[in-house]
């Protein structure tokens, strides 16, 4: 597998925001949204050829426990070429959890391994067609966080949701956003328009702490 960056963090995002973390970045994404804030990981042969045990090695050497993300790029493009065996071995350090458009089903084995998707359905702002597996509606280990900027997005992000049969519940509203400064006006720009859909917001905490600053 190729691996753009192995570091340990806050979870930023999400059901488990707030978490303390390792992130595991794999390279290569097909996508290619608008808004992206990780460019440099489209690149399929950027980053390092790495093995499981490589990876798994490097996570443990970092000391945090508890939990790891998968993430990328689109990490679920390594299907079959080393994700699942990757999954699988970290679980031996804490819950896994992938980060995903939820563009590609997992595969039996790969969700075997998974304790949490993070998925991000890409809505009319990404500028791309990114088709949503209905896999992620049905499974319990999924949670959906919408990338929105302003209320017609949260509307579409709600519209998404009814459409596929998402719970509310499982719903989280995040500010399309690359600067703490562009974060904050962007949650003050969708927060009345949650209030009233009973949407839940949740903010990109590594954003507001650091900007988009790598390894973060
Ligand atoms: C870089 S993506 C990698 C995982 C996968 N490709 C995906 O899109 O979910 C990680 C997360 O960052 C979010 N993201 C990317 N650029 C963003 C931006 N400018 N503002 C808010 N969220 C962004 C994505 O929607 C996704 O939830
Ligand atoms: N702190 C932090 N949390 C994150 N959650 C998801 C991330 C990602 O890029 O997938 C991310 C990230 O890049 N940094
Ligand atoms: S799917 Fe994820 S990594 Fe790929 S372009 Fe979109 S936000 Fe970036
Ligand atoms: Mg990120």
């Amino acid at each position: 597998m190729r691996v753009l960056e192995i570091f340990a963090s806050l979870q930023g995002e999400g059901v488990n925001l707030g978490k303390p973390a390792v992130f595991v970045r794999l390279a290569g994404c097909p996508i290619r949204c608008a808004y992206c804030d990780t460019k440099y990981s489209w690149d399929f042969a950027a980053g390092v050829e790495m093995t499981v045990e490589e990876v798994v090695a490097k996570v443990a050497s970092l000391g945090v426990r508890g939990h790891v993300v998968v993430t990328g790029g689109e990490p679920l493009i390594w299907q079959r070429r080393g994700l699942e065996e990757l999954a699988c071995a970290l679980r031996g350090l804490g819950a896994v959890e992938v980060e995903t458009s939820g563009v590609y089903p997992p595969t039996p084995e790969l969700n075997s391994c998974v304790d949490y998707y993070d998925v991000s359905p890409k809505l009319s702002n990404a500028g791309v067609k990114a088709p949503f597996s209905p896999f992620y509606a049905r499974s319990p280990k999924a949670w959906f966080k919408f990338v929105v900027r302003d209320a017609a997005d949260v509307e579409e992000a709600l519209q998404f949701a009814e459409v596929w049969g998402i719970p509310k519940e499982r719903v989280l509203l995040m500010p399309m956003a690359q600067s703490a400064e562009e974060h904050g006006e962007v949650l003050r720009r969708i927060w009345d328009a949650a209030v009233r859909l009973g949407l839940r917001v949740t903010p990109r905490l590594h954003i507001a702490a650091w900007g988009n600053e790598r390894g973060r």
